[in-house]
């Protein structure tokens, strides 16, 4: 079987704009020609170490399969040209990076992803048995794993999948011990391809991996990186709202992303961090070096005024549950310096519907929401009627974003999520952290993860010409 090679190529400004159709209808993608695409590689009996994002467990059970199922068309494009597929994917953050620590739990197993892939493909997948300890995770992939490969390329399994990639020690660690994984994870394989665009993170299992493999982009990577371009083009007023608990990786993009919209509305733990640095309070939970992160962005804003406030929050005395008594309504007016607060768990709904707030979100154009605004599943309320007020503006292209944000919406408004797939007025991001980040570069293709495909393609150029010089 001949490498599968895309429909057109048409000169585009400096770039190649590849058309890529399978059948009519299907979307052409705008890429940068650079970018090493699945449909050239040449994957006939070769066995492929494909890296998915298939981070959706809460609590050990699928929420929502959207991130699986949109890797399956590379899937099977693989399987279909004659790969051989070894899957992995991180759930979860098992590494304390502020601690430094590690801990393996159970309910961050790929166990359940790997019996819903066995139920929609009809195929049977391995998963290895490495030695594994609750503190220190996996250290090395051992040559038991040989044996599943032989079956794998004799094809007695229809895939491998590898545990959860950031139990291995080697997965977000640096020199050495990083080095011995990569050099583990890239003896299995022949190819590797990306396909976690929510997976910018540049880790062993995403980046380094590069330096090793012929590399490429698979088909949700490609879509997402077509489709965040228009989020790089909006048309405005472009209001934006992030919030959630991931604060570490967010903050940092958030500084930048500023300066592309119109509007920013934070909630969650981003925004409680937010309102610490600005009106100098302190909430239980938030930390002083997050608090100093920051200031960065209360400056930012002293001077452009773009952060609209959500004014009213649901304060608690306990992370337990949403108990009647223990919890109450709190208001930014009321800030002064040095009061303490409980935990800030939620935005009250009522701050969806003042006048300022109704109005910014009536009349913007494009949305773009990587926000769960409470502490799920207690606190949903603040949630819920943001998905409602957004829906209610029919004229903006509204983009949501994020493992979480997707998982809420679809548990909150699953009839509303549902329409969203289809409508052309939704587009439904795989990542929430990485269209900050895209934000932040001002371009999809110096991801790290993604500029590491490209630095790879370059390579394997480069040393194709020198071979066949030498033939010469
Ligand atoms: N005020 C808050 N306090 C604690 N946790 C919060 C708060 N607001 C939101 N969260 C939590 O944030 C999580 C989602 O954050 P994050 O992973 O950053 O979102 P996404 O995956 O959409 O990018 C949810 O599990 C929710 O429970
Ligand atoms: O859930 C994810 O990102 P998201 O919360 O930004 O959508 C991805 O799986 C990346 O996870 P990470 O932010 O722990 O690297």
């Amino acid at each position: 079987m001949e490498p599968y090679m895309p429909g057109q190529h048409t000169s585009n400004c400096g770039k190649i704009k590849v058309g890529y159709s399978v059948e009519e209808g299907q979307e052409t993608m705008h890429l940068d020609s650079r970018l090493p695409v699945l449909q050239h590689a040449d994957l006939r009996d070769k066995v492929v170490l494909l890296r998915v994002d298939h981070n959706v467990l809460k609590k050990g059970i699928i929420l929502d399969q959207y991130r699986i199922d949109v890797t399956l068309s590379t899937m099977y494009n693989i399987i279909e040209r004659g790969g051989r597929l070894i899957i992995m994917t991180h759930i979860g953050r098992p590494c304390n990076k502020k601690r430094k620590t590690l801990t393996v739990k159970k309910e961050e197993s790929v166990d359940p992803v790997v019996a819903y892939l066995q139920r929609k493909l009809r195929i049977k997948f391995a998963v290895p048995q490495f030695p594994v300890t609750e503190k220190e995770g996996i250290h090395d992939i051992d040559t038991s794993i040989n044996w599943l490969i032989h079956d794998l390329r004799n094809r007695k399994i229809g895939g491998i999948y590898l545990p959860n990639t950031r139990w291995f020690s080697g997965e977000e660690d640096k020199g050495a011990n990083m080095e011995r994984f990569v050099v583990q994870l890239a003896g299995l394989a022949d190819v590797f391809v990306n396909d976690a665009f929510g997976s910018w993170q540049p880790h062993a299992s995403t980046y380094y991996i590069t330096k090793y493999l012929p590399s490429y982009a698979g088909l949700c990577m490609q879509a997402e990186l077509t489709h965040v371009r228009e989020i790089l083009e909006p048309k405005h007023p472009f209001v934006s709202i992030v919030a959630g608990s991931k604060y570490d990786t967010k903050i940092r993009p958030l500084t930048e992303f500023y300066k592309k919209v119109d509007v920013l509305i934070l909630g969650g733990v981003v925004y409680n961090t937010f309102l610490c640095a600005k009106y100098n309070v302190r909430m239980k939970g938030i930390e002083e070096s997050d608090i100093e992160l920051a200031n960065v962005l209360v400056e930012q804003d002293k001077v452009e005024n773009k952060i609209l406030e959500l004014p009213s929050l649901v304060e608690t005395d306990t992370l337990s549950g949403r108990y009647e008594g223990q919890y109450r309504t709190i208001n930014t007016k009321d800030f002064s310096g040095g009061q303490q607060y409980g935990y800030v768990v939620d935005v009250d709904p009522a701050s969806f519907e003042t006048p300022e707030v109704r109005k910014v979100l009536e009349s913007a154009m494009t949305i773009f929401v990587n926000a769960v605004m409470g502490m799920m599943p207690a606190f949903w309320h603040g949630t819920s009627k943001m998905d409602e007020a957004i829906d209610r503006n029919t004229t903006a292209q509204k983009f949501f974003g994020g493992g979480d944000t997707l998982q809420e919406f679809k548990s909150l408004w699953p009839g509303l999520y549902q329409a969203a797939l289809d409508s052309p007025k939704y587009y439904l991001f795989t990542g929430g952290g990485t269209v900050l980040k895209v934000l932040e570069e001002g371009d999809p293709f110096a991801l790290p993860t993604v500029r590491a495909l490209i630095e790879n393609g370059e390579q394997l150029r480069l040393q194709n010409e020198r071979s066949s010089q030498m033939r010469m």
